[in-house]
């Protein structure tokens, strides 16, 4: 593979203060004692940190830590309290994410930057119009852009919209060096990747370093910062709490104990057998049929934890989705403690009144409403259970919020604090608290880790362990759900594995069948469904 870089010497014009030599000539970018306070909270408090050019430098934090905040001044999105950010031996006094860009620095967020109905490469050329005498010479821009896109194999007039999570994940890095990037900001970059697609990207931001690109690399994986890394931060509470250039002297404990500032407790559920369970007594679904689907019959026991496997198109996200009502299947029943079959939920309303409850692996399209605060948010799914003669009960609401509050760990001031202003993975938090404050019978959830932090993670799973032991008020426990990309969750979490194929549940692995190796073969070395699926070390 090769890959033409088209990197500028940078023109920016943002240096405002006499030039330093840097005592470090390879150090590409250094902040120095940086601050950041948002009305009252002190993100930052003073750090600095190194990155050497033409490296992989790993960021790490528990959420919360500051490490958004951090790539945000770097990338010129935010504007510091206090503090310096120099680029090789210039100051940078602009902030601006434009002068960034111009200095070479691009943040890479998440959520690709991709407007689905352009070609490829009219994407890759989106407002990167490089001028000869003033006019924009389009054949030069096209000439590059295809290079570029030759070199990793993607055709240029492919719609975007076609393009699978890693291939709309590496346009957007190329996007970034096409418009002259030195240093690419990848904020959390494998979310919901398969562990092959991670490979690829992990090569080809290998590819990239050794033509001396550099990267600043957000994860919540150890094992892919210990995989990629040259050197690694760590930030807690705003501050630095550790770093290391030697990353083959630092293994998985030792890194969560750099994050947490204590040793990690890995959380693994004391499995329930078959025999023990009671799928008769819990949600059954048969005969159904959606686009994607073709479920003949799945029950799930109270107290149950059932995983669900397979690549994406395999079905098992459709089948999820369909059973809380947002899918209209063709066809398809189910029915709750051995009652009598209904015709499958029509509206996720529905599916709520039934006792069904779904956490969407899409945080902005189904998730938090960032400008209510997270009070609000945590109870808004609940208002039905907490009203009564269309009267809602505040001081129960009130209780739900506060419980769930705790109960799920959210770093924030206090419940009125708006959604928006939390970090990443504490929204997600909320979200969580959100559906299990429902108390449905059947709750599902679609990726309930993503974004969240070595040590919520194990609490999270805790919880929903706890959900599952007999609540007595109920007579039962909850039946959970969960569709994860990260398979070492998926071992220590989960009774049963259902791995789905073409719509349909080809394999069940149980007890110490769940394996990694075991799921890895049974769910994504089936080969039929091309470079996306489950993921994570
Ligand atoms: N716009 C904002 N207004 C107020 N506080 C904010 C704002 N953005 C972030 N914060 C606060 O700053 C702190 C650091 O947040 P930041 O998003 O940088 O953390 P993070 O390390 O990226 O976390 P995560 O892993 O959850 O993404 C948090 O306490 C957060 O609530």
């Amino acid at each position: 593979m090769t890959i033409p870089l088209r990197i500028p010497a940078s023109e920016t014009p943002m240096t405002a203060t006499p030039a330093q030599p840097l005592a470090q000539p390879d150090v590409i970018l250094r902040a120095e004692n940086l601050v950041k306070t948002y009305a009252g909270v002190q993100a930052l408090k003073g750090v600095s940190l190194s990155v050497r050019r033409g490296s992989i430098h790993g960021l790490l934090g528990e959420n919360g830590a500051g490490k958004s905040t951090l790539v945000g001044l770097i990338s010129g999105m935010r504007t510091p309290t206090r503090g310096q950010i120099w680029l090789g031996d210039r100051p940078v006094a602009g902030h601006d994410v434009k002068a960034m860009e111009e200095a070479g620095v691009f943040l890479v967020t998440q959520e690709p930057m991709i407007v689905e109905q352009l070609s490829v490469e009219d994407n890759l050329l989106l407002g990167r119009w490089p001028a000869r005498n003033g006019f924009v010479d389009f054949k030069r821009l096209r000439q590059d852009a295809t290079r570029m896109l030759e070199g990793i194999g993607i055709a240029p007039d492919t719609p975007a919209g076609l393009l699978g999570a890693v291939e709309k994940r590496k346009l957007n890095i190329l996007r970034a060096l096409f418009s002259g990037g030195e240093v690419i900001i990848l904020d959390e970059p494998t979310t919901s990747l398969t562990v092959a697609d991670r490979n690829h990207l992990f090569d080809f931001m290998r590819e990239l370093k050794a033509r001396g690109v550099t990267f600043i690399f957000i994860s919540h994986y150890n094992e892919e910062i210990l995989e990629i890394c040259d050197a690694v931060s760590v930030l807690r509470d705003g501050a630095l709490a550790g770093e290391s250039s030697d990353i083959a002297s630092l293994n998985s404990d030792s890194l969560s104990e750099m994050v947490l500032g204590h040793d990690l407790a890995l959380f693994h559920r004391q499995k329930r057998a078959p025999e023990v369970l009671s799928p008769s007594t819990g949600v059954r679904f048969r005969d159904v049929r959606a686009p994607g689907v073709a479920i003949a019959d799945f029950s799930i026991a109270p107290g149950e934890i059932v995983g669900f496997a397979g690549l994406p198109g395999s079905g098992a996200k459709d089948f999820a989705r369909c059973m809380f009502g947002l899918t209209a299947p063709v066809s398809g029943r189910f029915s709750m403690a051995g009652g009598a079959e209904k015709p499958m939920p029509g509206d996720p309303r529905e599916a709520f009144q039934n006792g069904i409850a779904y956490l969407s692996d899409d945080r902005r399209r189904d998730g938090l409403v960032g400008i209510r605060s997270i009070g609000d948010n945590l109870v808004m799914s609940s208002l039905d259970a907490l009203s009564s003669f269309g009267w809602i009960d505040t001081k129960r609401e009130g209780e739900t919020a506060e419980r769930y509050f705790r109960q799920m760990g959210v770093k924030a001031p206090n419940l009125a604090t708006p959604g928006d202003s939390l970090s990443g993975g504490n929204q997600q938090k909320v979200c969580l608290g959100r559906v299990i404050a429902t108390g449905p019978k059947l709750l599902i959830l679609d990726e309930p880790t993503r974004g969240i932090d070595v040590g919520v993670k194990e609490d999270v799973h805790r919880q929903i362990d706890a959900l599952t032991k007999l609540d007595a008020e109920k007579g039962r426990g909850m039946s959970v759900i969960i569709i994860t990309t990260d398979l070492d969750e998926m071992v220590r979490a989960v009774d049963r594995v259902c791995v789905f194929s073409g719509g349909a549940i080809v394999e069940t692995l149980t007890g110490a069948d769940i394996t990694k190796e075991r799921l890895r073969a049974a769910a994504f070395d089936r080969g039929a469904t091309p470079a996306t699926g489950m993921s994570q070390p």
